[in-house]
Order: C-alpha cells, then sequence, then structure tokens
C-alpha cells in the first residue's frame, strides 16, 4: 500500500505506507500530519473540509489495521502474490485506489487493540465513571464517538448539503425541530474551514452550530450610520478587511433574527472589500432559519425592512431555497400538527383544549422540576435567584476562566454563564452534548445532589449521574484568533427566557405565555418541548398566538415558487441529470424574479 500525492507542478510522488505516524489532533480544525518514517518525511495537510479528512484518515486507518489479518505485520504494505495478481483478470500494471470495504472493516475490527481506538485525551479531561455513564472523553476517532450525533441525514438534508457543495447560494427553512441546525453542523465539517465562516444571529445559536456571532465577524459594529461610513470603517481594519476578502462561504443559522436593514448593508460592505459586484461579493451563502420563529429585535420605533427577505438583494442573493419537512424534535405526529398549525398563528378549539389540558399534568419526576420559559429576561433571572437564595446549603462559586480581557464578549457569544452560583437541590441545565448516547445532551435537566472534589454532581432525569467538571468552549475573535472560556457545562434552570431558548431542545418545560410581546414567541417557546407529555401550558390562550402577516406572505410566495420549481424528487443522490434539472431550476427561478 502506499500513498501518492500528486500536484500541478511536479510528478506524483509515492510513499510507502509503512511505519507511519499519524498526529490528527486538529482533525476537526481541517489539519493533519502524516510522518513517513522511512522516507523521513512529513506530509502536512490543511484546509481539508474535516468529514473528508476523518474520512480520509479512517481509510488509511482501516486499511492497514484490516491488513494484519493477511499475514504481514501491522504496518507492512500488502505484497500480492504473482499467483494472486495474474488471476485477477487485470492487466499488471493496473492500479487503483482500493476502497474501504465491509470485509476489511471486519479485519481491522478484528485487529484493533481497544487502546488504539480511542485517541488519549489531556489529563485534565479524564472523568470518572459513574453508575456506568462514561465521562465525555476520551474522543474516538474510528468508530462512533458517544459525543457527537452520528445520525445520518434524512434524502431532504442530503439533498440540501449535495446543493451547498455544489456552490449555490442557498436559504432553506423548516419548521422548529426539523434539523435545519443539525445539518448546517453537518455542511461546516464538509467544507474547508480556512475559508468558511460559520455564524448565527444570536450568540447561543452561534454556539450551538461552533460559530461566531453575524456582528461579531461583520465588523460594522452594530450597523449604525451610513452605508459609506461602514464601508470605509471596514477597509481601514486591516484585520476586518481580510476576514471578508478570505471568507468563500458565509453560513448564518437563525436568519429570521437578522435586521433586514443589517443584511442590506452586510451584502454592500461585502462587495466594496472584495472589489467584487456580485451578491455579496462573490461569497457562497449558505442562509438557514424559520421567518415563523422569533423576529429581529429592533429598537421602538424603527421602521422600515424589518426581515432579510424584505430587501431587494435578498431575491439577488438566494439561488436555490430549500423546505425541510420531516420533524426530528417531535415524535408524537398530534403534537407536531399542534405545532404547525400554532407556526401559522391558526389555533382551533381543539388545539386550545389540549393544551390547556397540559397545565395540571405532573411532569416532574425524583425532583426534577419543570423550567419556566419567561417572555421577559428579567422574569426568568429574578426566578432562579429567588430559588436559590430559598434552597438551605453552602452556596458554591464557580467562575469561569477566560482568555485575556475577553469575559465580555464571551459572556455575548457563549451560552456558559462566567459567574455560576449552585447548591445543593439547584436545578440545572447541562450545556453541552457529554454523552448522546446517554442522553447528556445539551439542553437535558437535572438536579444537583451533592458536590464531589469541588465538583457538581447532577442526577438527570434519566436518572443518570454525572458530575460536571470544566468544558471549554471556543469563539472566534473579531481578527480571528480563538477565545477560549473554561466553565462546568450548567446553567440555572427553573427558568429561562424564550429567547434564549430558541434553538434548544428541553425536556421538561412550563410556560406561561401571557406575556408574550412578539409574533412567533409562543410557537418558539411550545417547540422547544419533545412531547406533550413533558409540557404545561399554565394559560393557554389563543390570543398569544400569532404569526407576522408579511411573513405568512413570504411563505406562501416561497411554496408558490417550490412547487413550480420542484423538479427534483425527494430521495435521490443529485447526478448529472438532476444537477442539469437544478441549473434549470436557477433559471426559471431568475426568470420569476425578473416577473
Ligand atoms: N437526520 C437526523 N437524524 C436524527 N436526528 C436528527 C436529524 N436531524 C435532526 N435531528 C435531531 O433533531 C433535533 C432538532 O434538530 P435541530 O435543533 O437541528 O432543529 P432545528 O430545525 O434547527 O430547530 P429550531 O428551528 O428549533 O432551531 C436535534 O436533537 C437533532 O439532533
Ligand atoms: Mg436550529
Amino acid at each position: 500500500m502506499y500513498m501518492e500525492i500528486t500536484s500541478e507542478k511536479h510528478a506524483a510522488i509515492r510513499f510507502a505506507l509503512k511505519g507511519i505516524n499519524v498526529f490528527k489532533k486538529f482533525m476537526a480544525e481541517g489539519k493533519a500530519s502524516v510522518k513517513f518514517q522511512d522516507a523521513g518525511c512529513t506530509l502536512f495537510i490543511s484546509n481539508a473540509p474535516p468529514t473528508n479528512l476523518v474520512g480520509f484518515l479512517r481509510t488509511i486507518f482501516v486499511k492497514m489495521t484490516g491488513d494484519k489479518d493477511q499475514g504481514s505485520s501491522n504496518t507492512t504494505p500488502s505484497k500480492q502474490t504473482m499467483r494472486s495478481k495474474l488471476l485477477s483478470g487485470k492487466a499488471q500494471a493496473f492500479e487503483e485506489i482500493s476502497p474501504v470495504t465491509v470485509a476489511d472493516l471486519n479485519n481491522a475490527k478484528k485487529n484493533i487493540p481497544k487502546s488504539t481506538l480511542t485517541t488519549p485525551s489531556p489529563p485534565s479531561k479524564k472523568r470518572k465513571m459513574e453508575d456506568g455513564v462514561r465521562g465525555p472523553a476520551p474522543k474516538k476517532l474510528y468508530s462512533p464517538s458517544p459525543l457527537t450525533n452520528t445520525s445520518s441525514l434524512n434524502p431532504e438534508q442530503q439533498r440540501v448539503l449535495e446543493a451547498c457543495l455544489g456552490g449555490k447560494n442557498i436559504f432553506f427553512t423548516g419548521s422548529a425541530g426539523t434539523g435545519k441546525s443539525f445539518l448546517l453542523k453537518r455542511i461546516v465539517a464538509a467544507l474547508p474551514p480556512d475559508v468558511t465562516v460559520a455564524t448565527a444571529s444570536t450568540g447561543v445559536a452561534a454556539c450551538h452550530v461552533g460559530g461566531t456571532t453575524l456582528h461579531a465577524f461583520a465588523g460594522i459594529g452594530d450597523g449604525s450610520g451610513t452605508l459609506e461610513h461602514l464601508c470605509e470603517r471596514a477597509m481601514k481594519l486591516p484585520l476586518v478587511a481580510q476576514k471578508w476578502r478570505k471568507c468563500k462561504h458565509l453560513i448564518i443559522d437563525e436568519i429570521s433574527m437578522v435586521d433586514g436593514v443589517f443584511f442590506e448593508k452586510l451584502e454592500a460592505v461585502a462587495r466594496h472589500v472584495r472589489k467584487n459586484d456580485k451578491p455579496f461579493g462573490g461569497i457562497q451563502l449558505i442562509l438557514c432559519g424559520d421567518f415563523l420563529q422569533l423576529p429581529p429585535v429592533v429598537e421602538k420605533g424603527k421602521t422600515g425592512k424589518r426581515f432579510c427577505f424584505q430587501s431587494p438583494c435578498w431575491d439577488k442573493c438566494i439561488e436555490l431555497c430549500f423546505e425541510l419537512k420531516q420533524v426530528h424534535r417531535q415524535k408524537d405526529s398530534e403534537f407536531i400538527s399542534i405545532l404547525n398549525s400554532i407556526r401559522i398563528g391558526r389555533v382551533t378549539k381543539e388545539i386550545s383544549e389540549r393544551l390547556t389540558g397540559t397545565s395540571r399534568q405532573k411532569i416532574e419526576s425524583d425532583g426534577i422540576l419543570a423550567t419556566r420559559l419567561c417572555s421577559h429576561t428579567n422574569d426568568s433571572k429574578m426566578i432562579n435567584d429567588s430559588k436559590l437564595s430559598d434552597l438551605d446549603g453552602e452556596e458554591k462559586i464557580f467562575s469561569s476562566q477566560d482568555s485575556d480581557n475577553a469575559t465580555k464578549q464571551l459572556d455575548m457569544q457563549t451560552i456558559a454563564p462566567s459567574k455560576l452560583l449552585l447548591k445543593v437541590g439547584a436545578q440545572v441545565m447541562l450545556l453541552k452534548n457529554i454523552n448522546v448516547n446517554a442522553g447528556l445532551v445539551n439542553g437535558a435537566r437535572g438536579v444537583v445532589v451533592r458536590f464531589e472534589e469541588g465538583f457538581p454532581v447532577v442526577r438527570f432525569k434519566n436518572k443518570k449521574e454525572y458530575t460536571a467538571r470544566s468544558e471549554r468552549w471556543y469563539v472566534k475573535n473579531s481578527n480571528g484568533s480563538l477565545l477560549c472560556r473554561r466553565q462546568v457545562p450548567l446553567n440555572l434552570a427553573w427558568a429561562f427566557s424564550i429567547h434564549k431558548s430558541q434553538g434548544l431542545t428541553l425536556d421538561c418545560v412550563e410556560m406561561s405565555l401571557s406575556k408574550i410581546f412578539e409574533a412567533g414567541q409562543a410557537y418558539v417557546a411550545l417547540s422547544r418541548a419533545q412531547s406533550l407529555d413533558t409540557l404545561r401550558v399554565l394559560d393557554f390562550d389563543s390570543r398569544h398566538v400569532w404569526a407576522d402577516p408579511s411573513v405568512l406572505e413570504f411563505y406562501q410566495r416561497f411554496r408558490r415558487r417550490l412547487q413550480q420549481m420542484e423538479i427534483v424528487p425527494l430521495g435521490r443522490p443529485l447526478t448529472d441529470k438532476t444537477n442539469k434539472k437544478l441549473k434549470l431550476r436557477e433559471i426559471l427561478e431568475k426568470q420569476l424574479r425578473r416577473k
């Protein structure tokens, strides 16, 4: 076995896959190196789409490990005998890149000692095993990791991913829980990291997709001031201009909360800085969100284009649109259909009765109380503070360790608080995926049962116990460097604001909707719940549910357009034929826009 490296300028070079050392710690950032000990040289890989890189390294690993079974040593390339070569029916000079087969995988599995299956983690990350729940580390590379959700994309998600990889400017939408953010993470991992910027309109949502806020990336403050002034500002700051020029793929989650005027200015700044007249200066845009959820926060009295789609540049920028239809967050079809009605502001008598009927149901278990979702942030803070002070027992303070002078920025961009006060009995929520298989996921609800070695031990709804040690959150600074916060992955969870809950999945939740003040706010709150059995609406009233008429109109137009253009059947991979159809669809969309 050998690796062949080709480049435009040089002839192909081959290195035997023998005695190699692979350094893969920064694989998630698209970087790795392979040291060929015999040849005395190292191959450095950078800016590789992480999904491809993992696939590549996994192939090498499986091939080399599986090879052991055929009588050669672990690192010796397989030597085909002359007899088998002759019998193979292929010309002797014929060589092919050999894919990983099921037989290779099975061979590899048989031969891999347990210790090589996992990559050792730094000592700080070593966790205790409690109640059979594995701690988060170590990271597994060659078998599904409990840390990550390895579920595969469904056909409609797959189709969006393929369109993104085809370089199109895309907007995809879908109701709450259809896996928009889940898909977005896969899209990010399939693009070259150095030129891909993952952002979201809010800090919490940015954290969810492992990116930064759109404002932090754009470098034009809150976008106030004239366009000339903003262009000048972006050009003047070398790091900002450099970021805009380097970016080839800009990804924005929760696009519904991006202000229309800000979006328009951003588009113009991108063209100006990049000296390119194409929409967004030729950057590939991948936008996702649900306009029937929370709208942008705008100052009182401010009028004009509130939503991005109201800006004329929206139609110029977006080449293809998709709608995800399959809901993953909820399984119960009755609840899904109630939510779909609420989403468009439609409340029937039956829906009203069904939701009112939840007001007395008992959703607490084992001392874990429901999280109250509040329409106003101050209310949620007050509830958490007073409930904590009501508890007896010693209060423990957990202060975050932050990169220099970055506490304010990290407060805005990460979900973890800089200061967390806890007592035994405190209701908490997990802020990170610790072990997906064990149900220790972002949003899981639990209660602090004791402190051990200074760390809180939390019992979750599924009865699992977990000692919460420090985790890390990374965000990108405006100059591209990484900022880090270390904190225990918990927050108080007697109450949460609806705005902060957007994008989350919550497993035990109650709400009072009487002070709702935004279109879509009740829908966001209700759609955080996973089922009607884990939800309690204290005071349901149909007057608290409404959808913005301009958004409804936008979706009507959007659907009509999708119906007219829906010529790619769902569930099929994009072949050359479907690619041609996509082109046709694009031309039709352009014609429609002109009309
Ligand atoms: N293809 C899939 N297979 C299995 N689970 C999935 C799939 N897609 C999404 N999910 C799961 O469904 C849940 C909701 O997904 P996600 O948060 O991405 O939805 P969303 O559309 O972004 O929702 P929201 O509009 O509320 O932000 C998550 O727990 C996610 O892991
Ligand atoms: Mg989301």
